[in-house]
């Protein structure tokens, strides 16, 4: 490939850099600027969490973090460079690739494979990025998440709260640089849904992963390094990169 491999041991830098990020869509004849002109940088092992009211343009951000989609072409869709990649530049394929090695994802509906066990569940990533691996990866990483004693059961078999942390898992086992997580704790009762945040943060922490997540609730929001509120498809509060000053006080000024 002509671009970065994401998965190069060398890949450093920034996890995912947005520069006037902007995506239109067409409803019938008037546009829809869902994205409109962001800035986002997400480092290595940082937790990014995204707030805003429905509409804002969460969904969109987090569908190019995680390459299913991209901003508009050049010039106008500014630049979105995901581990080292140019997804204005990228082919399909590099996509694919990157989707399937570099990112992690989690969805507020789990979307587990119903016929499989939580096990298979887990290592199916793998097997989608032609990758053999560690053969107790997978294992351990149920284990981590208090499931070792759920291994065999279906997700028809297990409570919401570990199906999502099965899902983490999932989203972890093939040691992705990036977590995208949609509403993770939507579905959840507020204790499972702070075990949920427990085992990501916990496996975000150990494996040096980054963490990019849209949540309504504040509280949720809390516990990331930082926050970024979207309104109208652009960022009005908390700060675009680790060492940026807040947005708001830059505005006010
Ligand atoms: N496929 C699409 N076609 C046309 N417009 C779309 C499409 N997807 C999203 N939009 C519009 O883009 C804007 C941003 O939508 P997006 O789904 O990113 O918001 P969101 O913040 O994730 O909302 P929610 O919190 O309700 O999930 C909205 O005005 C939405 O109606």
């Amino acid at each position: 490939m002509t671009t970065t491999d994401p998965k190069a041991p060398h890949a450093g830098g920034d996890v995912l850099r947005l520069e006037r990020a902007r995506r239109t869509y067409r409803r019938g004849e008037a546009p829809v600027a869902a994205l409109d002109g962001i800035d986002l940088v997400v480092r290595p092992g940082e937790w990014v969490a995204i707030v805003g009211p429905s509409g804002c343009g969460k969904s969109t951000l987090l569908n190019i973090a995680s390459g299913v989609d991209r901003p508009d072409p050049p010039p106008t869709g500014g630049r979105a460079i995901l581990c080292g990649v140019d997804l204005a530049a990228a082919t399909e394929r590099e996509l694919v690739h990157l989707r399937r090695t570099a990112v992690g994802v989690v969805f507020q509906a789990f979307h587990l494979v119903p016929n499989l066990t939580a096990l298979e569940n887990v290592e199916l990533p793998l097997a989608l990025a032609g990758e053999r691996g560690d053969p107790g990866r997978a294992r351990e990483l149920l284990e981590r998440v208090g499931l070792g004693a759920r291994l065999n059961h279906h997700p028809g078999e297990l409570s919401g709260g570990e199906e999502q942390r099965v899902a983490v898992a999932r989203a972890l086992v093939h040691r992705p640089r990036l977590v995208v997580a949609d509403e993770p704790t939507g579905n959840l009762d507020s204790a499972s849904g702070a075990l949920v945040l427990d085992v990501l943060d916990e496996l975000r922490r150990t494996e040096g992963a980054a963490l990019l997540m849209a949540t309504h609730d504040d509280a949720v929001a809390a516990r990331a390094d930082r926050t970024v509120r979207i309104v109208d498809g652009r960022i009005v509060d908390g700060r675009t990169s680790a060492d940026a000053e807040p947005t708001h006080r830059r505005s006010a000024r």
